[in-house]
């Protein structure tokens, strides 16, 4: 018998029974989540299933109408809006479709932000700021501003930003959504190889296949509610060659 994915006994993040309704929209139905340290979570479903719902939820962006989410043992869906403020500035990163950078600060600057945001001096946070960059490949951007780099670019230095607090969690919402193919496997590889090598885990909402076989473990949401199991599905491995035939 093949053996089924078992949750991780202490996950750094867990919801469960969310729901949330807009006006007469339920957009979560009853839907629990795990994701264990380290993980690379993908939630996919089909267009008004309820993901990103789910990410602001977790994310805690949005309080749920009901049900429980959990960061490392503390109940977000009670704690504050200060509380949360801060947890999103220490010890999570977000990251959307449109990489929302701030247009008239510098690449570098975007990215030493959350940094300075979180008391850093300037020089320490410039240092961190330029060694992100250069995981992400765009270093040698890091004096243009947002406008003169190209998508895919951009894309690369909103997750550069997402991750140089290092967070335990990244939220990305459709992170390579906008961009082609090939500058969207760049992004997502380059995501997925900074995370490993960090042990961050990341919640990663997509509505294609080839974004999800980047994860380790999929969920797949419906009106609402995972299927077919609260903890999902094994992503089957995909090769860099099956990627490339893909694209
Ligand atoms: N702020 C909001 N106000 C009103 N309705 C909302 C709001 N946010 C989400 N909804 C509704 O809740 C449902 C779930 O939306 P959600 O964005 O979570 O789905 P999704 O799976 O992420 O969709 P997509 O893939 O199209 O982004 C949809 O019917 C949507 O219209």
């Amino acid at each position: 018998m093949t053996p089924q994915p078992q949750p991780n006994p202490v996950p750094v993040l867990s919801a469960r029974d969310l729901t949330k309704s807009y006006g007469r929209t339920e957009a979560l139905r009853g839907a629990g989540i795990e994701l264990a340290a380290g993980e690379i979570l993908a939630v996919t479903g089909a267009s008004g299933s309820g993901k990103s719902t789910l990410l602001h939820c977790l994310a805690g962006i949005v309080t749920p109408d009901s049900g429980a989410v959990s960061y490392q043992g503390e109940r977000l869906d009670q704690a504050g809006e200060r509380r949360r403020t801060e947890l999103r500035r220490t010890d999570f990163g977000v990251v959307f479709q449109f990489g929302q950078l701030v247009p008239e600060l510098t690449v570098l600057d975007n990215v030493c932000l959350p940094l300075l945001l979180g008391g850093q001096r300037r020089a320490a946070a410039a240092v961190k700021a330029e060694e992100w960059l250069e995981r992400f490949g765009v270093r040698a951007q890091a004096g243009l501003r947002p406008g003169e780099l190209s998508g895919g670019q951009g894309q690369r230095v909103a997750l550069a930003r997402a991750l140089v607090t290092g967070p335990s969690v990244v939220f990305a919402d459709e992170p390579t959504g906008a961009l082609d193919s090939l500058a969207g496997e760049q992004a997502m590889a380059a995501l997925v190889h900074a995370a490993k090598d960090s042990g961050t885990s990341i919640l990663l909402v997509t509505h294609d296949a080839r974004v999800a076989a980047y994860a380790d473990r999929e969920v797949v949401l419906r009106d609402g509610a995972p299927v077919p199991s609260q903890f999902g599905t094994p992503v089957p491995p995909v090769s860099p060659a099956q990627r490339q035939d893909q694209s």
